[in-house]
This record gives C-alpha cells, structure tokens and sequence, in this order.
C-alpha cells in the first residue's frame, strides 16, 4: 500500500463565497510509517484526510492509492474503496447511536455481507485491547467522550484496512490514555505495514510517530485560507 497525492487542490463553495484550503498539494506517504499531521486549527488537516480517504472528491488533482487514482473512481468503487481499504476515525467519532460498542465494529462485518457471529470474539478483544473490555455492550450515549472515541478508534482498525486516516484520536482522553491509544497506532502500522496518517495537536501522537509533517510547509506557496472570489 502507498498514498500518493499530486497536484491536489481543494476548494469550497462557489463564485464569491469560493475558498481555497490548499492549491497543488504534493505529499507521500510510505507503507509501515506512521505520520504525525500537525498544523493550526484551519489550516486543512481533516480536509486531506477526507481527500485520501475518498470522502470528499477534490477540487483537482490524483490521490493515488497503490496507483490507483481514488479521485477519479465513481461514487460507486470510491465506496467500495473506503470499504474494502481504508480505516478512518473521525474527530467526532461517529458511532451509530443505539448500537452497542462490540456492535459498532460488527457493523462494517455486516455491511460487508459477512457474518458478525463469527467476529464477535475479535471484535470484543480490539475494544479490550483500547481498555473497554469492560464496556462491550454499552452503547455510545452511555459512554464517556473518551470511550467513545476509543470504540472509534477499535473500529477504524477493526478490518485491518492498510490504509488508516485518523482524525485527533486523543482529544477527549486522559495523557496515560493519550500515549496508549497512540503506541497501539504505532504497532499496528509497523506490524500490518499500513500507511498511517494521523491528524493532530497532541505531542504525544507526534512523539509516537515515525515522521511529523506541517501541514503549512505541505501548503507553503499554496492557498491556505478564504480567497474570496477567485
Ligand atoms: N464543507 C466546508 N465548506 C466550506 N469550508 C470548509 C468546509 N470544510 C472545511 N472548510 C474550511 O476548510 C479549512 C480547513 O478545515 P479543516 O477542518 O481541514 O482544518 P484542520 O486543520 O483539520 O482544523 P482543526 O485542527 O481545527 O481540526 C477551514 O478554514 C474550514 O473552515
């Protein structure tokens, strides 16, 4: 697995309300990595994540996974995409609201026409394993804002997808859990070789991480901010 973007321009909105979060964007990331995305708060981290998570079509330009051009898909293979090889955890978490959190990761099992019955054991060691063990069958409004980003975060590696785009894992959880939850992200990159891309303010995300890159010097000569009217 590699990711690829080349020439990747994003931009919202229309006419004289149109924005540019960044223009011409090149980056690479290598397999059996971890990358550390740092960057102010606006400066277009989510937004790349959802670009090479096949979640938003940009504006311009390739994102190439494993050669493949995932911007130039239909909606139909850029959905099976996201299915089949991409593991994303959201900043909000984004669990199914009254699904229990074992249930959570099963979803995507039957979604994907297999059998949850059959994964519901490996399903409750991952969320063991982001120290839930205790909280299989709680659903999302009964857990913390921790946990819940904690079941996101088992779901989103759940697949074993080799691509894993992770938006601020560590936002509502205490430090120890912080420089867990990021030790856990680091393994898995190593041992599956994934190309790991995690979006973050917390240093010890970017500790764990193979490489730190800014996204301001990803978008030095671009547009990081509201042009308005181009
Ligand atoms: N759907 C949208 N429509 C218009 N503008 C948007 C949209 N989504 C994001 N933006 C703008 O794009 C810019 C980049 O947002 P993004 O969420 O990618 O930043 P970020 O670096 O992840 O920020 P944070 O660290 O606060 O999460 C912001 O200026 C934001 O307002």
């Amino acid at each position: 697995m590699s990711l690829e973007l080349t020439g990747v321009t994003v931009e919202f909105g229309r006419a004289d309300a149109r924005a540019t979060v960044f223009e011409g964007l090149e980056a690479t990331f290598a397999p059996g990595r971890m990358t550390a995305l740092v960057g102010p708060s606006g400066s277009g981290k989510s937004t790349l994540l959802a670009v090479a998570g096949a979640l938003l079509r940009p504006t311009a330009g390739q994102v190439l996974l494993d050669g493949e051009d995932l911007a130039a898909l239909s909606d139909a293979r850029r959905a099976s995409a996201r299915r089949e090889r991409i593991g994303y955890m959201f900043q909000s978490g984004n669990l199914l609201s009254g699904l229990a959190a074992a249930d959570q990761l099963l979803a995507a099992v039957y979604i994907g026409g297999g059998r949850p019955r059959a994964h519901r054991s490996r399903a409750e060691e991952a969320l063991t394993r982001v120290g839930l063990g205790h909280r299989l069958r709680h659903r999302p409004e009964q857990l913390s804002g921790g946990e819940r980003q904690r079941v996101a975060l088992a779901r989103a590696l759940f697949l074993s997808p080799k691509l894993l785009l992770i938006d601020e894992p560590t936002a509502a959880v205490n430090r120890s859990q912080a420089g867990e939850l990021a030790a856990l992200l680091a393994e898995r990159t190593h041992q599956d070789d994934c190309v790991t891309v995690v979006a973050t303010h917390d240093p010890a995300v970017a500790e764990a991480a193979d490489r730190i890159v800014d996204m301001t010097a990803l978008t030095a000569g671009a547009a990081p901010s509201a042009r308005p009217g181009r």
